[in-house]
């Protein structure tokens, strides 16, 4: 059994890893924290684990005293608050995988410039692995440190990676319109996340200054060895779970919608959590499953194309890409505990 202690377990993608390691044949929930709810049951927390998960939530410092008790550490915590914990997990020879932003952007510069953080642990970087497993599977499996991606460049990266790597389109012409549910922002109190602020509205929020603007940049430009700089806009959508994505880019030759297809379902072909499909997506169809739904269409008249995303932000964009990522790590099934069907309504 795979021994994993998860930091952060009371927020909301922490309480989505804990409903798949609680799952997963082969792990044993070993300690959840919390920083407000130390003490407290968990099933008091989220009702749905009552008289199945009925642990005590521990506060950091009593998990730090049981790294040693561990084989993996999840950290599900705001940004700029993992640097000591992964320190000290990597030390005593424990896995990591970060649900947060601290090791994803590999210049601390660049960290420093979006976050307005300093990086604490600058020696970890060139460590750390970018989680998504459709891209960088292999030296996942080597690694101790994972940086699992943000929700909004899972489903960006997936939508654009076929057509970068195949030269299709000028990489410097790239325009990302995505739209999440409100569960992406997370559980802790925010106004502008009340009910009756966001209920019956739509905005764009963090136009042209979104942090995930460089998340992308990063990964797309390692495709397509350019400094690519791309306009990422997110909306927030009165909705729980979801994104979508909608990516645009200028068509460099004149291909058809139907080769285009051919090498979108050629790229991800042994993929299992990733569905190139006909109709245009909907987050309603990704919904509690650990899928991205990707579609493609060619507009001859402006010669551009259009990719359409959509996945669970709580899952393929955060607790269940972890699942997948240390399933990679231990050598298991990449999709044991995670082939459910996506849920509907
Ligand atoms: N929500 C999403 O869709 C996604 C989130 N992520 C990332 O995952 C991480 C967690 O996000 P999310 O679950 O949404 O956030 P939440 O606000 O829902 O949860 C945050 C968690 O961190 C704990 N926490 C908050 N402040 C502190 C602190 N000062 N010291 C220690 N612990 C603290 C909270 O504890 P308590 O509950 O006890 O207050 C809670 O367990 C973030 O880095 C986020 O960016 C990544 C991809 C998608
Ligand atoms: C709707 C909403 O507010 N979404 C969050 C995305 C959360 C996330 O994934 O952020 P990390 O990079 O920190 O993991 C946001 O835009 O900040």
């Amino acid at each position: 059994m795979i021994k994993a202690g998860v930091i952060g377990s009371t927020g909301y993608a922490g309480q989505q890893l804990v409903w798949f390691l609680n799952n997963h044949p082969d792990v044993k929930i070993n300690f959840l924290s919390s920083h407000s709810y130390s003490g407290v049951s968990f099933s008091k927390i989220y009702g749905n684990y009552s008289k199945s998960i009925e642990s005590i939530c521990v506060d950091i410092k009593e998990a730090e005293s049981k790294l040693s008790e561990i084989d993996i550490l999840f950290i599900a915590l705001p940004h700029g608050k993992s640097f000591n914990l992964v320190k000290k997990a990597l030390n005593l020879g424990v896995k990591v995988i970060d649900l947060g932003a601290d090791f994803r952007l590999k210049d601390p510069d660049i960290y420093k410039q979006w976050y307005a953080l300093d990086h604490q642990a600058i020696n970890l970087l060139p460590k750390s692995i970018y989680g998504l497993p459709e891209l960088n599977r292999k030296i996942i499996k080597e690694s101790n440190l994972i940086a699992n991606p943000g929700c909004y460049p899972t489903a960006s990266i997936l939508a654009l990676t076929p057509l970068l790597k195949s030269n299709i389109i000028d990489p410097f012409s790239i325009i990302i319109d995505a739209k999440s549910g409100v569960s992406g922002a997370g559980r802790s109190l925010n106004t502008s996340i009340l009910y009756g602020e966001c209920n019956e509205s739509i905005k764009a929020y963090s136009v042209s200054s979104h942090r995930h603007t460089p998340e992308i940049e990063q990964v797309l430009s390692q495709i397509n060895s350019e400094n690519i700089s791309l306009l990422f806009t997110p909306h927030l959508v009165p909705m729980n779970r979801g994104i979508l994505t909608t990516c645009y880019g200028n068509l460099v030759k004149d291909i058809s919608q139907e080769e285009l297809y051919k090498i979108y379902s050629s790229f991800y072909k042994d993929e299992s959590f990733v569905r190139v499909i006909e109709e245009i997506p909907e987050t309603k169809w990704v919904k509690g499953s650990n899928f991205c739904d990707i579609a493609i269409r060619v507009d001859e008249r402006t010669k551009k194309v259009i990719i359409v995303s959509a996945i669970d932000n709580l899952i393929k964009g955060a607790a269940g890409q972890a699942v997948q990522n240390m399933n990679i790590m231990f050598n298991l099934d990449e999709n044991k505990g995670l082939d459910l069907l996506s849920m509907f309504p």
